[in-house]
């Protein structure tokens, strides 16, 4: 692994209150990033909760300063993230500590609609799962835009990593609606220094340094899933 020269631990300096309407200063995605590396236990590898709530919410926020166009896709991202902190702060808030500990207490519970939703509709593994399919879509959505060349077009690398993620689980309407809002995202150098991290090479080295964590967090997520037969949940 190359030297972190730009991605350091989040815990301390993390910020925990979400407001769509407040004036947002200005942050990096580097910060935002980093809840992703907060969120892995050193231990056993348990992805901690409150950091992947805080990495979405983070998410949002640059989703949110890229234009009121992606409103549609952040009010349902804000909507997850809603559900999960009010599990959070519930009274068996400590059984969601991390995504592990949420599986283990919500199946043996029964609190899961398995195949078909109704009382547990919104259920914090079928909630995390939404997000945890998006986090692909990010994955590959970064991953395409670190390796770009300058003639790169963003909509057509967002299409296409929405193509290869989460397209799959929408229905039409919904693709429909997403394909024509990739064609307001910003050219390849404005979304570059709206993530406010410096210069394109160092976006690059923040990426290449940033992105396993990421990937660490979508993979264990997925075999946590994929170990308990909860990837098609409805
Ligand atoms: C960078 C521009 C943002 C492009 C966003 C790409 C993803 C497009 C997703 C379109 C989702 C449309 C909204 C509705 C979704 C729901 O139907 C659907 C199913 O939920 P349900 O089972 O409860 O009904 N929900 C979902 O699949 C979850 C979607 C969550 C999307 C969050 C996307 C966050 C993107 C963060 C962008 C950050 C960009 C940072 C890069 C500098």
């Amino acid at each position: 692994m190359p030297p972190q020269k730009y991605i350091t631990h989040a815990r301390s300096s993390q910020k925990t209150e979400f407001s769509m309407t407040a004036v947002e200063e200005k942050f990096s995605l580097t910060e935002v990033l980093s809840s992703f590396k907060a969120c892995l236990e050193k231990e056993n590898q348990d992805v901690l909760m409150d950091y992947y709530i805080s990495g979405w919410k983070g998410l949002v926020r640059f989703m949110n300063s890229l234009g009121a166009i992606f409103s549609f896709v952040s009010k349902d991202a804000v909507s997850k993230i809603q559900i999960m902190e009010a599990f959070r702060k519930s009274s068996s808030g400590d059984q969601y500590r991390s995504l592990q500990s949420m599986v283990a207490y919500e199946l043996k519970a029964k609190l899961v609609d398995l195949n078909k939703r109704a009382e547990h509709s919104n259920s914090g593994c079928r909630t995390i799962l939404r997000l945890h399919r998006a986090l692909r879509w990010l994955q590959l959505f970064l991953e395409k835009l670190r390796t770009s060349t300058e003639n790169s077009k963003t909509s057509v690398l967002c299409t296409e990593a929405y193509n290869d993620s989460l397209a799959n689980y929408h229905p039409w309407i919904i693709r429909k609606t997403a394909m024509v809002s990739f064609y307001a995202l910003p050219a390849r150098n404005t979304f570059f220094e709206v993530m406010n991290v410096g210069s394109i090479e160092d976006v690059v080295t923040m990426l290449g340094e940033a992105m396993p964590y990421v990937s660490q967090v979508y993979d264990i997520t997925q075999q946590l899933y994929a170990q308990h037969n909860l990837l098609d949940l409805p």
